[in-house]
């Protein structure tokens, strides 16, 4: 019955699903809260494998002054201001998506379930929430854009030493229908990652993550060798090609030579790089620090994100990540200028879980968040939001000194 009226709101249709069903017995199937769900992953996941997941960089302290930045910011709702009929969508790179959401590239997907990027890709299609698939996937570009039919994806490019690679890719990308594409910047060297060096863990030494350069036809002719008959020997041209750390913005000219696709760079954090970043022709950035997974004592994302708005103006699409858990951290964002977020680790919580379902659950519930959230604060839409929604308190009133 609540289902089929339609004044209500995907936000309250997704509570009266869960408490309808509450009458019948049936609690949610996977945890409501992604701190319980990332619990319930760590209990399912080999440790080497939570511990990829969940850790960052050196003592983690950009990882935790992501989630910190959140709660030091507070918003300030207003009253009467009819929000009974409330659109959360929002336009991106002349794509309309429902909510102001799309998910983050993350590599390696099948340390954390048999389906992996194919369940995240068949979930992320049902729901409508582009998925930005990366280069270090395990499935290849062309089997996760035959699981999402002509839903949008965008495609996340690590950019290899040889350029010849890295057009290849590109060409990929755009037959597969793919229609942007993600430049990490952040990711030139391996940063120290405390959890994984005392595991002695790294998915690529096991031959995870590397799909898409074994089934490369320019890859397979610059090494040389048939991969899956010489693994040692093709995985020593992987760890050569995977990145430059001596490119400089004088290359990027080339990059866009190689493809029609918009190009949005990630891992922008200093405002005179995403003014550098637009005069060369980006189409959009995404302020992050990769999670907080490599320079540890970097900016928190969300401190950094007002400075690249203004510097960025209406030029060119600003998105974000790091951190984003609930809706009201989407609302935080979007309210500081982000054009839309993308969500990383907490749907790869619902994918060690409950594979697809689990992922779809972590994208209804963080869908119908969103939309309470902008009601809660008298917004009828994303457009009515601003920075003066927001407070920011001197300290976190929940940090603790260890
Ligand atoms: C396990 C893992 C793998 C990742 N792999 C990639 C990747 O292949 N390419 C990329 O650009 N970012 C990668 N990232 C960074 C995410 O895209 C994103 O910036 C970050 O997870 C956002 O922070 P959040 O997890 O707090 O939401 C990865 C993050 C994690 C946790
Ligand atoms: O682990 C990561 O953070 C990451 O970005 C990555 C880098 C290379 C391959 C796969 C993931």
């Amino acid at each position: 019955m609540t289902e089929s009226n339609p004044l209500l709101s995907p936000g309250i249709k997704r509570q009266f699903q869960i408490y309808e069903a509450g009458l019948q017995g049936r609690a949610p199937a996977h945890p409501i809260s992604v701190d319980e769900l990332a619990r319930r992953a760590e209990e399912v996941l080999a440790p080497e494998a939570f511990g990829y997941l969940a850790g960052g960089a050196g003592a983690e302290e950009t990882m935790r002054s992501n989630r910190e930045a959140f709660r030091r910011r507070r918003i300030v709702p207003r009253m009467l201001r009819d929000v009974s009929r409330r659109d959360t969508g929002v336009e991106v790179l002349g794509m309309r998506l429902p909510a102001p959401l799309m998910l983050a590239p993350i590599g390696v997907q099948s340390i954390l379930h048999e389906q992996a990027e194919l369940a995240v890709a068949r979930a992320a299609a049902a729901l409508g929430v582009p998925m930005i698939l990366s280069t270090a996937s395990s499935r290849t570009i062309e089997e996760v854009a035959a699981a999402m039919g002509d839903a949008p994806r965008w495609f996340q490019l690590y950019w290899p030493r040889s350029d010849e690679l890295a057009a290849s890719f590109l060409r990929r990308a755009e037959a597969a229908g793919y229609r942007a594409v993600v430049v990490t910047l952040d990711t030139y060297l391996l940063s120290w990652r405390e959890r994984d060096l005392q595991h002695a863990y790294l998915p690529f030494l096991r031959g995870e993550g590397v799909a898409n350069y074994y089934s490369d036809p320019v890859f397979r002719a610059e090494a040389g060798v048939d991969p899956v008959r010489e693994p040692g020997r093709a995985f020593e041209h992987f760890a050569h090609v995977f990145s430059d750390p001596s490119r400089t913005w004088a290359d990027l000219a080339r990059l866009r030579e190689a493809t029609r696709l918009p190009i949005l760079l990630k891992g922008v954090l200093h405002p005179d790089d995403a003014r550098r970043a637009v005069d060369q022709g980006a189409a959009g950035v995404v302020v992050s620090n990769h999670g907080g997974r490599q320079l540890d004592g970097a900016v928190a994302a969300l401190d950094a994100l007002p400075g690249v708005v203004d510097a960025v103006g209406d030029r060119a699409a600003v998105l974000f990540d790091g951190g984003i858990r609930r809706g009201a951290d989407v609302l935080k964002a979007m309210a500081l200028g982000a054009r839309c977020v993308l969500l990383g680790r907490p749907y790869c919580y619902g994918l060690a879980v409950g594979g697809e379902q689990g992922v779809r659950d972590v994208l209804a519930n963080l869908e119908a968040d969103i939309d309470l959230t902008l009601g809660l604060s008298g917004c009828a839409s994303f457009a009515e939001l601003g920075r003066g929604h927001l407070v920011e308190s001197r300290s976190d009133p929940s940090a603790t000194v260890p």
